[in-house]
């Protein structure tokens, strides 16, 4: 699996890591511009580490959904296009507002994933929605949002089994979610995140034709 352009494994004092280059924005290891990517702080960094093929290159445009204080966001920032962070948390978004300040690429959006129409003036189309929501209806965020992407565009999800059923089996709360998935998207690729995420669900897939 090949890392997208801006993404490369870098020695932290004898640790190797994945990494971007930009400003530090949770207290990461940093060596010189190179600001380490730890996939325990970050679904879409685990999905990297798992070897997932998310189809990234580098350089697209994003969607980000849970964009929370801008762990993960901004590392998205530094290697990627225009991308706009909506996160409806007023509390999270002024840290993730900082994050901003020095990504002239990284447009914050306090608004509610499961109202797209409320972005649809700001966003256009997008090469790539990430989402990490953590919150019930999780496939129906990502359907909701599937407007956004063109048609060769990737969906790069992390789905929290707890957040949909705290007492289910996790396997079973993923294959609901697969199969609901499954009426907008193909599903390209799904693995569990463990270690580094315990009970989520990282997928990669693609918008069917409407
Ligand atoms: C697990 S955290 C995200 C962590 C973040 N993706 C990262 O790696 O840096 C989930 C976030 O999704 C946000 N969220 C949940 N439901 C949302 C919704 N409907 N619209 C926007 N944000 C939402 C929560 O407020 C929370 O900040």
């Amino acid at each position: 699996m090949t890392l997208p352009a801006g993404v490369e494994r870098h020695d932290f004092g004898g640790e190797t890591s994945l990494a971007t280059q930009g400003q530090p924005v949770y207290g990461e290891r940093t060596d010189g511009d190179w600001r380490r990517w730890d996939p325990h702080r970050s679904k879409l960094g685990a999905m990297l580490e798992h070897g997932m093929d998310t189809g990234l290159d580098g350089g697209e445009t994003v969607l980000y959904l849970g964009a929370a204080a801008g762990t993960t966001v901004s590392h998205v920032a530094d290697f990627g296009g225009p991308t706009y962070a909506v996160e409806f948390a007023p509390r999270p978004v002024r840290e993730l507002l900082d994050a901003a300040e020095s990504r002239q690429n990284l447009f914050p959006l306090l608004k509610d994933a499961r109202k797209p129409e409320r972005y649809a003036h700001v966003v256009e189309s997008v090469d790539v929605v990430v989402q990490d929501v953590a919150t019930r209806g999780q496939a129906r965020v990502a359907t909701l949002n599937k407007r956004f992407l063109t048609d060769d565009g990737r969906l790069l999800a992390a789905i929290k089994a707890r957040s949909e059923d705290v007492t289910a089996d996790p396997d079973a709360v993923f294959d609901s979610v697969r199969e609901e998935l499954s009426s907008a998207y193909e599903l390209l690729e799904t693995a569990r995140l463990d270690p580094y995420h315990e009970d989520h669900l990282g997928v990669v897939a693609r918008p069917r034709e409407d």
